[in-house]
């Protein structure tokens, strides 16, 4: 079904390119079938285009009557104007998807059509490997096929979770804005194996396979993270003189409130959007 679906990303910066990428390499969804647009940047469509071999045009050029699903992938401040300036091109039938932050279906659906289908989506940029953490929560008038044709889509890039809008703002301190935490966590091992003598690139191979590693046996095996790290820890042994130094220097509190940064500023997004569009 996916295979005939018309996509339009509206945006073309980080987040539309990862998905993009995602997107062709699953063969799920054949690049004429995608076209992406952006206001202005002519340069950045021609990249695209000869990378992905997508479709493109000016924001303002798009056909909007055969596309089946539209994608905001612009930054959350151009919301509003990207919202509405789409309504006058669309019916309440097709899709609306955004990856936008802080955006909530409601938002969407008082600035297009009355009943208009919209997801509110969360990927992240590991879309870019079809390795993407993806949350998705329908808006109240769309259909349970836009749905499963959202899912179908969005599976392309990684894993999809459906889950309740309140859920959003977590979602998005875990894995939307996650992968920063990690490549954060391996510039430090970089640094520090650095000081000691090791070459980085070397240190980023080992460290990346640790991680990988590490993440396989969360999914793979029948064991809590705690058991998994008792597992590694020998009484008096190297992993507890680790695991001493990260919670004597706050560790475990930096990572949650790492997660809980995000997600309050996700909430902070949201206030702030509605706020402004409520004073317009
Ligand atoms: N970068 C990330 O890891 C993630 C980003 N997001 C969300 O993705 C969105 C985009 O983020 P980035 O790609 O990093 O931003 P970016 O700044 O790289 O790209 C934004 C793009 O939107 C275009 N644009 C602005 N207004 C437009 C309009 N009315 N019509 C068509 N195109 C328009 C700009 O020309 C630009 O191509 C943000 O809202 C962000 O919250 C969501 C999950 C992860
Ligand atoms: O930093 C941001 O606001 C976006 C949303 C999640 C990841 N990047």
């Amino acid at each position: 079904m996916i295979k005939t679906k018309k996509i339009a990303f509206l945006g073309a910066g980080s987040m539309a390119e990862a998905m993009i990428s995602g997107m062709i390499h699953s063969n799920i969804v054949p690049a004429k079938n995608i076209v992406v647009t952006n206001r202005s940047n002519k340069e950045r469509l021609l990249e695209l285009e000869n990378k992905y071999g997508v479709q493109t045009s000016k924001r303002v050029d798009l056909d909007t009557t055969d596309i089946d699903v539209f994608i905001l992938a612009m930054k959350p401040k151009d919301a509003e104007q990207a919202l509405s300036s789409l309504k006058p091109n669309i019916t309440k039938d097709q899709v609306v998807l955004s990856v936008l932050a802080g955006i909530s279906t409601a938002f969407m659906e008082d600035l297009l059509h009355e009943e208009q289908q919209v997801v509110r989506v969360m990927p992240n940029t590991s879309s870019m490997i079809q390795q993407s953490a993806t949350a998705i929560s329908p808006g109240q008038y769309t259909a349970m096929d836009s749905v499963i044709l959202t899912k179908e889509l969005l599976s392309s890039i990684g894993q999809v979770y459906v889950i309740d809008e309140k859920q959003m703002d977590i979602f998005t301190g875990i894995a939307g804005s996650g992968p920063a935490y990690f490549y954060f966590l391996m510039e430090h091992i970089e640094k520090a194996a650095k000081e000691e003598g090791l070459d980085p690139e070397v240190a980023r191979a080992i460290g990346a396979q640790t991680i990988y590693g590490a993440a396989r046996m969360m999914m793979e095996r029948d064991e809590t993270p705690t058991e998994l790290r008792e597992n590694v820890t020998s009484p008096n042994g190297t992993t507890a003189a680790g695991l001493k130094a990260l919670e004597e220097h706050g560790g475990g509190t930096a990572i949650m409130r790492a997660v809980k940064g995000a997600s309050d500023r996700s909430k902070e997004m949201s206030e702030q959007l509605e706020k402004v569009s409520n004073e317009a």
